[in-house]
């Protein structure tokens, strides 16, 4: 290691330096603070031991000069015996250790042992966010661009309140239909707030039974439930300091509801099966495509929760009541599967472009996606035509008069299950996942789990 010694005792510097070069050590001595000051700002020291009294000097300050000019110092203080509550003190103030004078050989090699771990620590932490900075251009350059500005005035109005509170720790709650962005809102919010560096943690409130979420979010004791073999830690402990974002709230069952609300206003929660009160302190948005206030009125919501995730509160318009940012978006989409396919293709066709603008894109922003990706595939020429794009659904079709042979027709002689089953098919035949026939229905995944099961569809 490359170690300073900063002491105003010529016997200290010269027996330390001694002990350390014996070591294999670098070492390098100060007898002062200006000196040892311009060093560490010269050089990059792996460790510096520091004497608190350097004559007429104060060392503290000298300390606290160190860490401001780089947090990452390890400074071990060299201290007195009767000067323990300010080596104390000193370790408060940032100094990473302190060691008593006078030492033996084996305390300063426990020093050594010590710093050496720490600086290995301090490197690994240093890779791992190099390696997250990588993987998150990578993930960036995998999927075609985001898009926060708006063409459309109403759209433009929401996403300014979205991203002005964003700088503050209020509530944020994010309605709006399935696929609209709401996901990627939420982790732009936090991307622009305070809390950028801190974490961004996701909970999917329908994907678990009442008890795994419970668990999920607030951790259990071991033997709390059956499977509960070791205690754990939830999310919200993990989310402490950051944003913890609540995906599809409206499924957030009652029981816990009061918990939630106890963590957004006391900032206090408990773990499954432990008796004791925690602290965390997370920023919560929220995001749903329900309607909350008829949740509310049907007594699936508290009131009171409500309006403590309300504090902001917008509603991201439907891709078919923006048709401006709908032609932008397309576009964006088309340049970027174009190009990870390596296709020339320059854009839509008349044709292409009237059923882009007819169709209602009820998956929003998921579905537009999916679509464009796929017409970049289907794609004969360099343009996309209307055949490449997604057909009238049946129902729409039926709609006509022209309804397929032996299909459904609206307004026939069908009861509505059978229509049910008739459009779930289809959906589920064409659309690329679950996730994404769940969008398009407009239901959330159990639901469209539990409709299969019913009308047998595999
Ligand atoms: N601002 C945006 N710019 C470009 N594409 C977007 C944007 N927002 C969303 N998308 C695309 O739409 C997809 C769906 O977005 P997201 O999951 O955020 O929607 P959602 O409203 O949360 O849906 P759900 O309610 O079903 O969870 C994203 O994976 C992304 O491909």
């Amino acid at each position: 290691m490359d170690i300073l010694i900063v002491d105003d005792e010529k016997s200290i510097r010269l027996t330390t330096s001694i002990a350390l070069e014996a070591e294999g050590h670098y070492v390098e001595t100060a007898e002062d603070g200006t000196l040892a000051l311009k060093r560490i700002k010269e050089e990059n020291f792996d460790l510096v031991f520091l004497d608190l009294r350097l004559g007429d000097e104060d060392g503290l300050e000298i300390l606290q000069k160190i860490v401001a000019m780089k947090p990452q110092q390890l400074v071990t203080i060299f201290t007195a015996h009767a000067s323990i509550s300010t080596a104390v003190k000193a370790t408060q103030l940032g100094a990473f250790d302190y060691l008593e004078k006078p030492f033996t050989p084996d305390q300063l090699r426990a020093i050594l042992i010590k710093a050496q771990k720490a600086r290995k620590t301090q490197a690994e932490v240093v890779q791992l966010k190099e390696t997250v900075q990588e993987l998150k251009s990578e993930v960036r350059h995998a999927s075609p661009p985001l898009r926060f500005v708006s063409e459309d005035p109403k759209t433009r109005v929401e996403f300014d309140v979205l991203f002005r509170a964003a700088a503050t720790s209020a509530s944020i709650l994010i309605l709006g239909e399935s696929g609209t962005g709401k996901s990627v809102i939420a982790r732009e919010i936090h991307d622009r707030s305070h809390l950028r560096d801190k974490p961004f943690v996701t909970v999917s409130c329908p994907s678990l039974s009442k008890e795994l979420l419970e668990s999920v979010l607030f951790g259990h004791m071991k033997g709390s439930f059956t499977g509960a073999i070791k205690d754990t830690w939830g999310k919200v402990h993990a989310a402490d300091g950051g944003t913890l974002f609540l995906d599809e709230i409206g499924e957030l069952p009652m029981e816990i509801q009061p918990k939630l609300l106890r963590l957004l206003q006391e900032r206090e929660y408990e773990r499954l099966g432990e008796n004791k009160v925690r602290q965390a302190d997370v920023r919560v948005i929220a995001a749903t495509n329900r309607d909350l206030k008829a949740s509310i009125r049907s007594g699936e919501f508290r009131e009171d929760l409500y309006y403590r995730l309300n504090v902001i509160s917008v509603t991201v318009p439907p891709l078919r009541e923006r048709p401006a940012d709908l032609a932008k978006f397309a576009k964006d989409y088309l340049d970027f599967f174009s190009g990870q396919l390596g296709r020339k293709i320059d854009g839509f066709s008349d044709s292409g472009r009237s059923a882009l603008m007819r169709h209602p894109w009820p998956g929003n922003l998921r579905e537009l996606r999916n679509a464009i990706e796929r017409s970049t595939i289907l794609a004969r020429g360099n343009h996309v035509e209307a055949e490449d794009l997604p057909q009238p659904t049946p129902l729409a079709a039926s709609n006509s008069a022209d309804a397929e042979p032996g299909g459904l027709g609206i307004g026939g002689e069908h009861s509505l299950d059978e229509i049910e089953q008739a459009h779930l098919m289809k959906v589920l035949g064409w659309a690329p996942s679950l996730h994404d026939a769940a969008a398009v229905l407009g239901i959330d995944k159990a639901t469209l789990y539990r409709k299969r099961k019913r009308f047998g569809i595999h």
